[in-house]
């Protein structure tokens, strides 16, 4: 019997997305998905109520981005943001949900200094916050970080091309456009892999580049603004649903106008209350 030939058929009841699973996803049941060719969705969430609609929406994995800094906290990068903020609203996400693996961004400052104080940290999201995984930027310069994390047990999700936090240095363009950084981020991406990640975003790649990246690693490639050909796709939950505002990268797609929604909702709310039509004798107790 040919190899082909005794190899199960796919079992969709496995399904990241669409499966029948209920306990909470692992990094086994994301390894699994790759061997099956499978894609799957990634979404950000930030808070418990956000994060309860989308695993029941069945969002298999869920990052508590540093993006929070943009979209929560009213800062201008996701520079400024603390293990503190990170650890409050990761928290928040994990009581939210019961089947999405959570994964926590280690910010800026938490782990640039060397291995031990990212274990500390990526530890602090673990114990404090129940995080099933951290995630971290960088590839050759964040390994002996990758290592050390990844042999006390937390599995690591690595993120490379466009890396927010060095907006300093990069700013917010395309990257790996040049043959030598191409290169470059072929070998960071196999070098996370090597160290014992269990998944790289790829970041405003061309989309050449990431499927060549895709192609070349076991483990599942996450994409934003990396084309059609990774293992998995995240956006950040705001922009997919229209609530940002402002001016939002070009690799999302808005799937819902919320800004507008909401604060249609709003102007109604208010609108009521100054013409005497809320509340009602339905909301009103005597
Ligand atoms: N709301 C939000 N969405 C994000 O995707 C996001 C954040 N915040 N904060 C953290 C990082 C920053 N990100 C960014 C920020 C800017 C661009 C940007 O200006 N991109 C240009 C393309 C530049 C080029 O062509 O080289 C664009 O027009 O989309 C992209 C990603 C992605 N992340
Ligand atoms: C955009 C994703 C990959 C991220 O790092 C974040 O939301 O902070
Ligand atoms: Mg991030």
């Amino acid at each position: 019997m040919t190899l082909q030939a005794a190899r199960k058929p796919a079992d969709s009841s496995k399904a990241l997305y669409g499966g029948k699973g209920t306990r909470r996803v692992t990094v086994h049941d994301i390894a699994a998905a790759k061997e099956r060719g499978e894609k799957w969705p990634m979404l950000t969430a930030y808070d418990a109520m956000t994060a309860s609609v989308f695993d029941e929406a069945g969002i298999p994995v869920m990052l508590v981005g540093d993006s929070m800094g943009n979209t929560h906290l009213g800062y201008e990068t996701t520079v400024p943001v603390t293990m503190d903020e990170m650890t409050l609203l990761s928290a928040a996400v994990v009581r939210g949900t019961s089947r999405a693996l959570i994964v926590g961004d280690l910010p800026f400052g938490s782990y640039q200094e060397g291995p031990v104080q990212a274990l500390r940290n990526a530890t602090r999201l673990v114990k404090e916050a129940g995080v099933g995984a951290i995630k971290l930027e960088g590839g050759e310069r964040s390994l002996p970080q990758t290592e050390l994390i990844v042999q006390a047990g937390i599995p690591v999700m690595s993120h490379l091309g466009l890396t927010p936090q060095s907006v300093n240095t990069m700013g917010y363009r395309v990257q790996g456009r040049s043959d030598e950084a191409a290169h470059r981020l072929l070998h960071d991406a196999k070098a996370a892999q090597d160290a014992g990640a269990f998944a790289v975003v790829l970041e405003l790649v061309p989309a050449e580049l990431a499927a060549e990246v895709t192609r070349s690693l076991h483990i599942p490639t996450i994409g934003i603004g990396a084309g059609p050909d990774t293992d998995a796709q995240v956006l950040v939950w705001t922009d997919m649903a229209g609530l940002t505002g402002g001016k939002v990268p070009r690799f999302t797609k808005q799937y819902a106008d919320l800004r507008r929604v909401l604060g249609d909702a709003a102007k109604a709310f208010a609108d009521d209350v100054v013409g005497g039509a809320f509340p009602m004798e339905e909301h009103t107790f005597h």
